[in-house]
């Protein structure tokens, strides 16, 4: 399969099924229904500014500097409307609190002098003309008014719009759990490597990314190479329905020694990829383990470093946004660049090359073998390179990687 049939595969995933969630537990989520205005907002006039409210008639005022009457009262709670302004009359108001009846306009406490119960605005003051400093009910929206469309992803500002509106719940897809499954008995998480041992790459930066790629919750189990012992915790997974998503990491090859694809085939699981034409990554699964409330999907992720996180920029952030219903089944997202050096493919297949921005283009990072770890570190992104390479000046699509989003590359994601 190519990388592009690949993708697609990940990306015609069916969404999770909605769920009415909490307003700040649906932050990051797509929402399912359009949100609506409850109410007019504001949904009385308000002022503007600290100030006085002014009646529209101004009281005789023989020197010239207009002069209004001033109620004795002082603004109470915002809840409560002060009564009508009568001719000639001001009153004060607070920022927020709603305006009387008959406002004309608000001053503000600069441009006014009191003297007893009396006020008088200066003669500079621009705040005198109509409807200066009044907020207007529905000036934002009236009631029933669509803020916020159906299908897009609920950003913290979207949230605030709906809090503003009046909602609590919204429904949303929820972001997916995600389970990891990190295989290895040779694979350590602390301290320097003996001979025969590797330190753990997965278990520490796959959690921030996926959360990045709008992951809900992320979990960890660490495991040996045991076919058995994988099976079963698949099995529990499935069972227990605690994930959405089950990430694997190593154990994707055919030897012997790799337990990934026995462990699926004892659970009946069906492959919607199996390798992918690229290189690193090309071990890389998307298997679909029967379950009786609905598909539990697992992506497997080959164990070199290099290889499994090209892996997951390839195939886990289209099949991310399928589950989290973002552009279901349709664009999955690349950037075009410009190749600012000769990027050189691979020997068959598509090539995913480490790459970072330099002055003419993008520019290979260095260290980009299979087992290693130090250019995808230095990319930007990783540059999609067929067989014959791409010369300098040649556009070249480019994955973003999750997590190094560097400052200025605005990476469409
Ligand atoms: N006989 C074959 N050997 C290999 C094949 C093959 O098709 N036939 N494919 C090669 C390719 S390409 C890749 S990529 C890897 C895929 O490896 P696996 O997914 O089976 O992963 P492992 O064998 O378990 O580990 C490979 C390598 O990665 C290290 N590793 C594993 N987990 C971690 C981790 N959490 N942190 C850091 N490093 C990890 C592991 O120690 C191995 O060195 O297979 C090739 N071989
Ligand atoms: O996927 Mo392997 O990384 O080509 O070495």
């Amino acid at each position: 399969m190519t990388l592009t049939q690949a993708r697609h595969r990940a990306a015609a995933l069916t969404a999770l099924p909605p769920a009415q969630l909490r307003v700040p537990d649906a932050i990051g989520s797509v929402l399912v229904d359009p949100v609506h205005a409850q109410q007019d907002i504001p949904h009385v006039s308000t002022s503007a500014m600290d100030g006085w409210a002014l009646a529209a008639d101004p009281l005789p005022h023989p020197d010239g500097a207009p002069r209004w009457s001033l109620r004795p009262e002082s603004p109470r709670s915002p809840a409560i409307r002060p009564a009508p302004l009568r001719p000639g009359e001001a009153t004060e108001v607070l920022t927020g609190s709603p305006v009387p009846e008959g406002t004309h306009a608000v001053l503000r406490t600069e441009h006014g002098i009191t003297a007893g119960s009396e006020l008088q605005a200066i003669s500079t003051s621009p705040d005198t003309a109509p409807q200066r400093n009044v907020r207007h009910a529905g000036a934002e929206c009236r009631a029933q008014d669509q803020l916020i469309p159906a299908g897009v992803v609920l950003t913290p500002a979207r949230a605030a719009v709906a809090a503003v509106a009046g909602h609590d719940h919204l429904r949303v897809i929820p972001r997916p759990r995600v389970q990891l499954l990190l295989t290895g008995a040779e694979v350590i998480t602390r301290g320097t490597p003996a001979p025969g041992q590797v330190r753990d790459v997965f278990g520490l930066a796959l959690p921030p990314m996926l959360r990045e790629m709008g992951a809900g919750t992320v979990d960890s189990q660490r495991l040996g190479d045991d076919p058995e012992e994988l099976a079963e915790a698949l099995r529990q997974i499935s069972a227990t329905g605690a994930a959405d998503l089950i990430i694997t990491s190593g154990g994707t090859a055919h030897s012997r020694a790799d337990a990934l694809r026995p462990a699926l085939q004892m659970l009946g699981a069906e492959l919607e990829v199996d390798s992918v034409d690229m290189r690193p990554g090309h071990p890389v699964l998307l298997a679909r383990l029967p379950r009786r409330e609905g598909p539990l999907y697992l992506l497997g992720l080959p164990g070199n470093p290099l290889a499994g996180f090209s892996a997951l920029s390839a195939l886990g952030v289209p099949l991310l946004r399928a589950l989290r219903g973002i552009d279901h089944g349709s664009r999955t997202p690349t950037l075009r660049r410009t190749a600012g050096a000769q990027l050189s493919g691979a020997r068959r297949g598509t090539r995913l090359l480490p790459v970072r921005q330099g002055a003419q283009g993008v520019i290979p990072a260095g260290h980009s073998r299979s087992h290693m770890m130090r250019g995808l570190a230095e990319a930007d992104a990783l540059a999609i390179v067929p067989a014959a390479g791409i010369a300098p000046g040649e556009p070249v699509d480019c994955l973003p990687v999750p997590g190094q989003h560097q400052e200025g590359l605005a990476w469409d994601v």
